[in-house]
This record gives structure tokens, C-alpha cells and sequence, in this order.
């Protein structure tokens, strides 16, 4: 591979934005493509997977190249050329390369490669915290799946469109995507390719959507007709799953408290051909207490680490304290408590996260059963998905009933 010039410079400018003025990866990088017309798909791809490579690796690239943060363009340029190196790219005569030790580089690596928090390239804290909730062996497996680049996957638009109409679809705009066992709408993509710009997208015959994140609309058993809660709804990646399930009949009320979430919900529902959705915002206990024993089915996407999904976010490791994560725990703990009084006597729910941290999964659901909200409740099943077992995004969902 030949290092081409300006593709560099975006890669330096966007890790300049995401270290040292916290701005999030993905906002970065969708930036950096829109800045020359003229880039191809592939120098495209080149930016953004070597962004996202050395924020993936950024500990151990500094550990290597020996800078500390703050890093000044010149740290950039030394992380930028160990990562080059340690793929074997050969190293263009430019300033910013002179005296790379290339040697040095790999015996560094070799010598840190035998320490977990920089061979994933993890803060130490959560290095403790994972080896606490998961073992030693199964996070050492899971931290390294999350450092790897997460497949492009599609579900299909039930309301518009078939699997099989859209897979043929996307083959006349020259994408390939394939069937996977067990995930009734989806679509992968062998091949990254930029979805959103197809006539397909536009038509609103697929969402992108992680094939484990399909499971949980799945796993809450609604059908036409029923009154359905989507209660942290964000921009409406599950309502919209939910909404197609109930073949458009019956209602999906989707709250969530920042209503600039909900407003990108709304344009994606209009997209889908979705019409059975109302938006609420949660701006005091009102909207909750209103709905008191009325949804057939309540969604608890609850906000979590994202620590399931750090393959698409990762930043985030970064980016994540302890504090926050022991503070969203309180905040699960009381949706929890607060928003299950939704549910109708004989009604379901389901309480799920992004998180792979028992903490915040199953220890929640545990917690909520003993407390005297969740003695109503019946625990019915759940379902831990780790990165590394699965294939796909970490996730975890419980179903649990009301008693009548
Ligand atoms: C995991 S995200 C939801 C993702 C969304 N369901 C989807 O599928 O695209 C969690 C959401 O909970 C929202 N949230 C945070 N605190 C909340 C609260 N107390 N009540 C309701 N929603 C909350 C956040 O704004 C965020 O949109």
C-alpha cells in the first residue's frame, strides 16, 4: 500500500479533533469524507479504518512511539508511522517519518503484546472492572472481539419490502449482501459499502442495525393491534423494528427525554412508512404516570456503558469513567422501578442493554424482582450475548410477565 499525502493529513487532523478535543469518532470521521469530492470509496476506507484503528489501539500505539497526551501533531505523526509500520507499509520519505526506529517498533510490540491493557489497548480501570464482572479468560476473549471491525448489517423494512426483494434490490445497485442462519430480517454485507447513498435506503426499505440489536423488538412477543411503550426510544432503532412487527396496526408510544432524539426518529419513521408511532417526551413524572397500567408490552432500552458495543464506538474507551458507569446503574435501577408501572396486569416486558457487564444486566433484573415494584413481575427468560461467542454486537435482554 502507498501512504497518499492528504489522506494522511485527514487521518492526523481527525485524531487531533477525537484525543485532544473529545469529539466523537464517528462525527469525526463522516466530517473528514465529506472534505474532497474527489476521494474514491477505497481512500474513503482509508481514512476512516485508520481512524478507527489507532483510537481502537491508541494506548498501545503511544506506549510504542512514546508519547503522552496531550499529543501535538508531531505524537500523531509518531502513532500514525508505528501503526504503518506494524502494517507493514513501507514509510514515504516525508519529514514526519525521519528516524522511525522500524525495528524497535516491532520488538516494543512483541514485548507489549503479552499485557492485556495494551495488547487491546484498554485503561486500567476497566481492565479491573471487566476481569471483575467476566472472569479473566471470557474478557480476555471479549475485549479482543471488540477491538476488531464490526460487520455492516441491514434489516429489512418488513412494512415495505422481503429479505429477498431487497437482497435483489441492492444487487442492481452492485451490492452484495448474504442471508444470516437465525436473524429472520437481516442482510450482511460482505463488503463495506456506503448503504445510505443507495435508492433503496432512500425508499426506506432497510434500517442499518446490528444483527444481535434485531433480537430485542423480537424478543418482547408483540402483534398488530397491541399498545406498545418504547420507553428510552433515542432515534428509534428498535421503534421502527417494533413498528413493522405490528404490521403498522395497534400503537408504539416512543419516549425518550431529549426530544432532539425523537425529532430524528420522526424523519426516520416517515422514511419507513411508519405510521403507528406517537412521540413523548419525558420532561417530568406526567407522561409516565398517564401511561400506568396501560401497555400491553414495555421496551426498557435502558442507557448502559456501551461496553457491548465498542467495535462501532471505539472511543468510548476513552472516553467512559467509572463514576458514569456506577451513576447509569442508579439510572437503570430507576427506570427500572419507575417505568415498569406501565405495564398492564397479564402485559410483558422487556429490559435490555448494549452492556455486557452482569452489573448492569442481570444483577438489575435481580435487584428489581426483590424490590416491591418488581414483586408483581415474573421473570420469564434472558439472553447474554458476548461479541466473541456470537459474531455480532455484546447484548443482553430479559422477558419478564405481569402477574394478573
Ligand atoms: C440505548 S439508548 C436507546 C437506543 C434506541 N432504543 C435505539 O434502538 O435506537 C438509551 C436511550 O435512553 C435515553 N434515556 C436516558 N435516560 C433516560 C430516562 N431517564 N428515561 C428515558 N430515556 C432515557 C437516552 O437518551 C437514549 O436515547
Amino acid at each position: 500500500m502507498r501512504l497518499h499525502r492528504n489522506l494522511c493529513f485527514a487521518v492526523i487532523d481527525g485524531l487531533h479533533k477525537i484525543f485532544n478535543e473529545g469529539d466523537y469518532a464517528d462525527k469525526v470521521v463522516q466530517s473528514l469524507l465529506k472534505r474532497d469530492k474527489r476521494w474514491g470509496s477505497r481512500d474513503r476506507g482509508f481514512i476512516a479504518e485508520t481512524v478507527y484503528e489507532i483510537v481502537r489501539y491508541k494506548r498501545l500505539y503511544a506506549e510504542i512511539a512514546d508519547v503522552k497526551a496531550p499529543f501535538d501533531r508531531d505524537n500523531l505523526w509518531r502513532m500514525f508511522a508505528v501503526w504503518a509500520t506494524l502494517k507493514g507499509i513501507k514509510l514515504p520519505d516525508w519529514k514526519y517519518f525521519e528516524g522511525t526506529p522500524t525495528r524497535k517498533i516491532k520488538g516494543r510490540f512483541d514485548e507489549l503484546s503479552k499485557n492485556r491493557r495494551f495488547s487491546a489497548s484498554i485503561p486500567d480501570w476497566l481492565d479491573e472492572l471487566g476481569v471483575e464482572e467476566l472472569g479473566e479468560e471470557i474478557w480476555t476473549k471479549e475485549i479482543a472481539k471488540q477491538n476488531e471491525q464490526a460487520d455492516v448489517i441491514l434489516r429489512t423494512n418488513t412494512l415495505k419490502t422481503t429479505k429477498a426483494d431487497l437482497q435483489k434490490k441492492l444487487l442492481d445497485e452492485d451490492i452484495h449482501t448474504e442471508y444470516i442462519d437465525g436473524y429472520p430480517s437481516a442482510l450482511k454485507l460482505p463488503e463495506r459499502a456506503n448503504v445510505f447513498q443507495t435508492e433503496a435506503f432512500k425508499l426506506g426499505f432497510f434500517e442499518v442495525q446490528d444483527a444481535n440489536s434485531q433480537r430485542v423488538a423480537e424478543y418482547l412477543n408483540v402483534s398488530p393491534g397491541m399498545k406498545v411503550v418504547d420507553a428510552c426510544a433515542g432515534a428509534g432503532g428498535k421503534t421502527l423494528h417494533l413498528a413493522a412487527l405490528m404490521e403498522n396496526k395497534g400503537q408504539v408510544i416512543a419516549m425518550d427525554i431529549y426530544e432532539s432524539k425523537l425529532k430524528k426518529l420522526k424523519i426516520r419513521a416517515r422514511r419507513n412508512g411508519v405510521h403507528n408511532v406517537e412521540l413523548k417526551v419525558i420532561d417530568s413524572t406526567k407522561p409516565i404516570k398517564k401511561l400506568h397500567g396501560k401497555a400491553d408490552r414495555l421496551l426498557i432500552d435502558a442507557p448502559c456503558s456501551g461496553l457491548g458495543v465498542l467495535r462501532r464506538n471505539p472511543d468510548a474507551k476513552w472516553k467512559l469513567q467509572p463514576e458514569f458507569i456506577e451513576n447509569i446503574k442508579k439510572t437503570q435501577s430507576e427506570i427500572l422501578s419507575q417505568y415498569s408501572k406501565m405495564v398492564k396486569p397479564g402485559g410483558q416486558m422487556v429490559y435490555a442493554t448494549c452492556s455486557i457487564l452482569p452489573s448492569e444486566n442481570q444483577n438489575q433484573i435481580d435487584n428489581f424482582l426483590t424490590s416491591p415494584e418488581g414483586k408483581d413481575f415474573t421473570f420469564v427468560k434472558d439472553k447474554k450475548i458476548l461479541a466473541h461467542k456470537s459474531g455480532f454486537d455484546g447484548f443482553y435482554m430479559a422477558l419478564l410477565k405481569r402477574n394478573n
